[in-house]
This record gives structure tokens, C-alpha cells and sequence, in this order.
């Protein structure tokens, strides 16, 4: 994210006049924190007047990282290494993204999931600098004015959320920052989406969060949420005021309690997508691919047991419903081999209560009448070869259930897809001895590897974060109209094709954290290809190449932290193609 000058605290918290005198002039208009890296030589320390000010010792990448880790290590609890990383990405945002692209599985939990629940739990106490926009219900009628505020020229992608539901930890109200905060590091780290040109915001519409309502330290505003008919006005002047700003931005959506609404309402009408339903639809649907082929049990033969009917839940279900029918199952026949339970139990016709729209789809006809209330009874009803968690009810996944699945299966597919890992529906120790390590194993959030009878069993982590910033890379540089169901399936698609043939041998669901940037680009492509195929794409030079000479495009395109040795601002850097002048408002 761009730097706001005025913001960078004192490394040493001294507080004498000297060192202020100091920091201020370090902190001057004429420095931006990003002028500060110990790896930059003579040349440029003379450049940007730092000779002095930086320690003489011009580091290597690798000692500069080694700092940081051993910073990191020495840190006692999690919300301090959460914030330790938020203040370097504040304050050097290259060295930042070196040491996330280079230590992805290390450092992805601390700035992403689980770590980040914990971090939006406790926002408002451990606020120290912006970074983001909020976008406040008071503001309305006036949002177009306050997306001024914000110091960059250019955007190209923003996640927004309205903190009603983030990860499994219900209404966080704008405490939620840190998911599109989280979000777009990771389009960063992953995809290469020019920082300077990603946007976290945070619309404040109220919150029914009561703790939140008490907190004096809470930082939104103290209302109960607005209706829903004024949150879609409020939405409907953000998308105006947003394209109208940055035309054509890529616009994601993401943990609204009821993302369904604004998801109809503007994916034919903007360049959007919600990263819940459709996200976590490719990324399931992806991994889905791979263990179904594990279970050896053909498609039809397939039935698969959901806890949890809300908009992951009901994303996922659809795309693998997409994937039985563009395998010669009739829709029909698809959509009756899954099983949805909610807080209510199995979703029914007869079961009472009016069913959500979303639910309707999957609603069964086939109980004969009687109601099943537990997910035991469900699983004890249908046998099913595949449970998903997506409930956000850590644990629900029993002894007893796993043993049950392991009893009807060879290879039984788990997937606790909730987050963070205290909303997980098991953990993958307990999948691993409940199904005698038969288990074909995703979680949301990562968990360690199992060792046993001398074999290491390795989790598969079903997170959105393996499509969502292929899919915004892909948009971005085929300047898609829309994003269509069709980019979506083909994200999955791209995500499944990037395995190697040795994580293949090895069964793994997913490819190695360690490849994103490999795996971006795959799934950036087959983006791409599919917008192409539909003519919504505006960049239309993309499509006269070959594959292979469009990944190298797209890697072209790929913000590269490790080549960045100019400060953010600086006149000679391209993003995305574009020419960028310096950013005077920083
Ligand atoms: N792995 C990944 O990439 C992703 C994971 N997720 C995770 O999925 C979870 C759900 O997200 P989302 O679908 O958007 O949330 P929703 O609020 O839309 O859905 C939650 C669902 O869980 C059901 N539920 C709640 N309590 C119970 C209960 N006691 N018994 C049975 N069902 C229950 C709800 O029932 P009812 O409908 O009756 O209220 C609802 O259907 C979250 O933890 C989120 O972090 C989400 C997106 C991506
Ligand atoms: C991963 C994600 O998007 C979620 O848990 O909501
Ligand atoms: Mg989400």
C-alpha cells in the first residue's frame, strides 16, 4: 500500500529532542520511510540523501531477510509478530514482500489466516497507523470526494468488506480491516499486483458486535447496522464513485454476512467478484478435482455432506456441480448428490422454516418426511464420501464422525474449510488417526504435517488464497469487462493444472505455497483464456500469443520486489505498463 509520510514511529521510542529532531527530519517531506533500506548502495544512498542516516553497511537481500527472521523469532507472542510485519510492510514495502515471497509458508499465516482473526479480534486496541479507507455510512453522498483521500493515482484492485462476517468470527464491524488488508498483501506476494496499486477498505455501516458497541477504543462508529436496502445504496454510490475514480478496477468482495445480493446486483455491470462464493468455489472445486480422482470412486457415485449452507458453502457445492455437469452428469442428477446442513439441521422442502434463496437449489426431497438435526444423523443417513466444513463450529467434525467415514470409505475427503484454525471442524492430527491416515485431507488455515509409523503426512490447505490473486492478476491485464462464472471454473481449472508431476505422486491436493508466483501465472492465463473466449477482454494484444509467450507476459507484469532498487514514487518505474509519476501526496 502507498506510505502515508507522517506515520512511521520512532524505532527507538525515545523521546529526547535530539532523536526527534532527528526522526523528523528522516520523516521530512523530503524522505519517505521507502528511501530507508540498508540495501541500497552509494549510488543511491548520494541520490536520495541518506548517506548518514542509513548505517554504512550496504546488506545483502538475504542478511536483510535474516534480520527480520531472527526479529520475528524473538517475538513472544503472535499479535507482535502480526505487527512487527505490518510496520516493515508500512515502512519498507519491498523488503517486505521479499521476505514473504521468499518464506511463504512461514510468513503467510502471520500476516493472513489464522493469524490475522486474532489480529481483526483485537483491531481497535492494536491500531497504530491507517491503512486503508474507510468508507462511513456518514459519508454518504459524499464517498467520491473521501476516495480522494487516498494517496495513490492508480488502482487496480481493492477487497472490500463490510466486517459482518470475518473468517468464522461473526460481526467484527470495521475491526475487519485486516482481512482486505491481509487479502491484498497476499495479491502482492502471490500474484504481483503492484502494491502501490491494491486498496483495502472497510465500509462502516454499523455492527451488531455488542463487545465492539461497549469498546471506548472501538474505532467505527457505535450504531447498529444499517438495513439492508441501505447498505445496497451505499454499495450502489461506492461502485459508482469507485469506477469512476479508477475505471474498469477490479472490485472483490469479500466476508459480508449476505454477499449474494451485491454479487447479482453488479457482476454484469462491473469488473467484481465475490471471493467467498466464487473463490472458494475454483479453489475447492480444484482440490475436489484431484481428490476425487484419489477416492477412485466415479463422479456419480459421489456424495458429498456439507456442514454449513451459507455462501462458501453454497459457492463450492455449485462449482463442483458445474464440474459432475460438464462431465456428462444432467444437472439435476448433480445437484442431488449433495447433502447441505445448517444451524436448523439437513436443508429440506418440509422442514418448516423459509429457506434462504441460496439454499433452495440444494434443498432435498427425498427425507420421506423426517427431519435430521445433527451432522451425525446426516453422515449416518447418507454415507457420504466426502464431508466439507464450512460452519465455522471448531470441532463438529467428532471421533466418532471421522471413525464413521473412515468405516464407509477407503479414502474418506475431508475438508474443515472454516477459519481460523480455532473454527476448523477438526485439525489434521485428529483426521489422521480417526480415518487410520486414510483421509484425503484440506483445511482452510494450515496445520502441521503428521508423522506416522514412520511416514509424514502433509495437509492440504483449500484456501482462496491459491485463485483469488490469479484471478485478479488475469482481469487486470486482459482488462476484462466483467468476471464471469466461466473465469471462475477456469481459475480452478489453471490451479489444478499447476501440480507437478511430483506433488502428483506424492497425492497432494494443492502445489507447494513455496511455486504461488508459478501458480498465479497459471491461473492468471487460463483467467485470461476464458475472458478471451467470451469477448470481454479490452486488452486484445494478449490474445495473439501462445501460451507459453503469455506467461512470460504475465510474469513481465509481476511486481518484482527483489528488482526494485528505487524507492516507491520514483519517476522511472512502470507498473503493469503504465508510466507512474512520483506520488506527491506521500
Ligand atoms: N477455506 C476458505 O478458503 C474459506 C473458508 N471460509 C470459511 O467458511 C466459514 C463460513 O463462511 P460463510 O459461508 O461465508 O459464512 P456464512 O455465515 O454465510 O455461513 C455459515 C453457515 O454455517 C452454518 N452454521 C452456523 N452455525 C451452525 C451450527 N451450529 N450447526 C450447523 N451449521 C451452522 C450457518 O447456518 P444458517 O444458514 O442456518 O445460519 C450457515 O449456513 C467461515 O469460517 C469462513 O472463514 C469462507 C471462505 C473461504
Ligand atoms: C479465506 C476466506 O476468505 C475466509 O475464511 O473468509
Ligand atoms: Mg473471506
Amino acid at each position: 500500500m502507498p506510505m502515508f509520510r507522517s506515520a512511521t514511529p520512532s524505532q527507538n521510542g525515545s523521546n529526547s529532542n535530539i532523536h526527534s529532531a532527528v526522526h523528523s527530519a528522516v520523516h521530512s517531506r523530503a524522505h519517505s520511510p521507502s528511501d530507508f533500506d540498508t540495501s541500497y548502495d552509494d549510488s543511491l544512498r548520494a541520490q536520495l540523501k541518506v548517506r548518514g542516516l542509513l548505517p554504512p553497511h550496504v546488506e545483502s537481500f538475504e542478511l536483510q531477510k535474516a534480520r527480520c527472521l531472527e526479529q520475528i523469532a524473538q517475538k513472544s507472542n503472535t499479535i507482535d509478530k502480526y505487527t512487527y510485519l505490518s510496520n516493515l510492510r508500512n515502512t519498507n514495502t519491498n523488503l517486505f514482500y521479499r521476505l514473504l515471497m521468499d518464506n511463504m509458508k512461514e510468513i503467510t499465516p502471520l500476516v493472513y489466516t489464522p493469524v490475522v482473526g486474532e489480529a481483526c479480534l483485537k483491531w481497535s486496541h492494536i491500531y497504530t497507523q491507517p491503512e486503508g479507507l474507510y468508507l462511513s455510512y456518514a459519508d454518504r453522498g459524499n464517498l467520491r470526494a473521501v476516495l480522494d483521500n487516498w494517496p495513490a493515482e492508480k488502482v487496480d484492485i481493492t477487497v472490500v468488506t463490510d466486517g459482518s462476517r470475518i473468517l468464522g468470527l461473526g460481526d467484527l464491524g470495521v475491526n475487519g480491516m485486516g482481512i482486505p488488508v491481509g487479502k491484498l498483501a497476499l495479491y502482492t506476494g502471490c500474484a504481483g499486483i503492484h502494491p502501490e496499486r491494491t486498496l483495502p477498505i472497510t465500509l462502516d455501516l454499523g455492527t451488531e458486535n455488542e463487545e465492539n458497541l461497549k469498546d471506548p477504543l472501538y474505532l467505527g462508529a457505535k450504531m447498529h447496522r444499517v438495513t439492508e436496502a441501505e447498505s445496497l445504496e451505499f454499495l450502489d454510490e461506492m461502485m459508482i464513485a469507485l469506477n469512476d475514480k479508477w475505471p474498469g478496477l477490479v472490485v472483490q468482495f469479500e466476508d459480508f454476512k449476505n454477499p449474494f445480493p451485491s454479487l447479482e446486483r453488479y457482476r454484469n455491470t462491473y469488473t467484481c467478484f465475490n471471493d467467498d462464493i466464487q473463490g472458494t468455489g475454483a479453489v475447492i472445486l480444484s482440490g475436489m478435482i484431484n481428490a476425487l480422482k484419489l477416492t477412485g470412486i466415479p463422479f456419480k457415485d459421489q456424495r458429498l455432506v456439507f456442514m454449513g449452507a451459507g455462501s462458501a458453502a453454497v459457492g463450492v457445492a455449485k462449482q463442483i456441480v458445474q464440474l459432475f455437469v460438464k462431465n456428462g452428469i444432467p444437472e439435476d442428477e448433480a445437484r442431488r448428490m449433495f447433502w447441505l446442513v445448517d444451524s436448523k439441521g439437513m436443508v429440506t422442502d418440509d422442514r418448516g422454516d423459509k429457506l434462504q434463496e441460496h439454499k433452495v437449489y440444494f434443498s432435498r426431497d427425498d427425507n420421506e418426511g423426517k427431519q435430521y438435526k445433527t451432522l451425525e444423523e446426516v453422515v449416518d443417513l447418507v454415507r457420504p464420501t466426502g464431508l466439507m466444513g464450512l460452519c465455522t463450529i471448531g470441532g463438529v467434525f467428532t471421533e466418532s464422525i471421522l471413525r464413521k467415514m473412515a468405516s464407509f470409505n477407503d479414502r474418506p475427503i475431508i475438508f474443515p474449510l472454516s477459519n481460523p484454525s480455532s473454527k476448523s471442524e477438526c485439525t489434521f492430527a485428529q483426521a489422521m488417526e480417526f480415518t487410520n491416515n486414510k483421509a484425503i485431507f484440506a483445511s482452510g488455515s494450515p496445520f502441521p504435517e503428521v508423522e506416522a509409523d514412520g511416514v509424514t503426512y502433509y495437509p492440504g490447505q483449500g484456501n482462496n488464497m491459491y485463485v483469488f490473486p490469479g484471478i485478479g492478476l488475469g482481469t487486470v491485464l486482459c482488462e476484462s469487462v466483467h468476471v464471469t462464472q466461466e473465469m471462475i471454473y477456469a481459475s480452478a481449472v489453471g490451479l489444478a493444472d499447476s501440480l507437478t508431476e511430483e506433488e502428483r505422486a506424492k497425492s497432494w491436493l494443492y502445489p507447494s505455497l513455496d511455486r504461488i508466483r508459478d501458480i498465479s501465472v497459471s491461473v492468471a492465463r487460463h483467467v485470461i483464456r476464458a475472458s478471451q473466449a467470451e469477448n470481454l477482454d479490452k486488452n486484445k494484444t494478449l490474445q495473439w500469443l501462445s501460451d507459453a509467450d503469455l506467461d512470460t507476459y504475465i510474469r513481465t507484469k509481476m511486481y518484482n520486489p527483489a528488482h526494485e532498487h528505487s524507492p516507491a514514487g520514483s519517476p522511472t518505474r512502470e507498473i503493469h505498463g503504465f508510466d507512474t509519476k512520483p506520488h506527491s501526496k506521500f
